[in-house]
């Protein structure tokens, strides 16, 4: 399977850049890994709608160039789907048995997605209610495609 992580925004933390890192490197034992960074926007203080409207739109723009019609695609939002790590393992499993060879995620920046791409996705998958910064959700998509592999092939991993 390639799994691409498609994001708004680069990692200016250390500490993530080394957890997405170290992710990375026991995911390669289960997937083709990609991680395809776009350029966020800067946000204005007080932005009107309609200013947030435009810096989504041109985010979704840069994003749109890399979505792939052949791709299952998954919208991270927070008004999404919720499962346990297990259903998710099992979800990324079925996508393989019915002959999906590549899955692109789709993480948004301060501001959240683009319309655009919310329409295209075939899921939206919600972490919790809580918002998480776009840096952290890279880290946890991460973890959490890692752990549903684990699931999925019997492995031991902390609960
Ligand atoms: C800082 S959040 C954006 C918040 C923005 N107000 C919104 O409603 O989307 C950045 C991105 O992280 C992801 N994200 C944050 N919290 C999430 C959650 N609980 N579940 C799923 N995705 C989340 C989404 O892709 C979001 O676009």
């Amino acid at each position: 399977m390639k799994i691409t992580i498609l994001c708004v925004g680069k990692i200016k933390e250390k500490y993530f850049a080394d957890a997405i890192a170290e992710y990375s490197k026991r995911l390669s034992r289960y997937c083709k890994l990609e991680i395809i960074e776009v350029t966020d926007e800067k946000t204005p203080d007080h932005a009107s709608q309609t200013e947030v409207d435009q810096i989504k739109a041109k985010e979704g723009e840069r994003l749109l160039k890399y979505t792939r019609d052949d791709a299952y695609k998954i919208v991270l939002a927070i008004q999404g789907r919720r499962m346990t790590s297990e259903k998710f393992s099992s979800y990324i499993e079925q996508l393989g048995v019915r002959g999906v060879s590549h899955i692109q995620f789709f993480i948004g920046g301060s501001l959240g997605l683009d319309d655009r791409i919310i329409q295209k996705a075939d899921c939206a998958l919600s972490f919790s209610d809580m918002t998480f910064p776009h840096q952290l959700m890279r880290v946890i998509l991460l973890e959490q495609i890692y752990r549903g592999y684990r699931i999925q092939f019997g492995e031991p991993y902390h609960k």
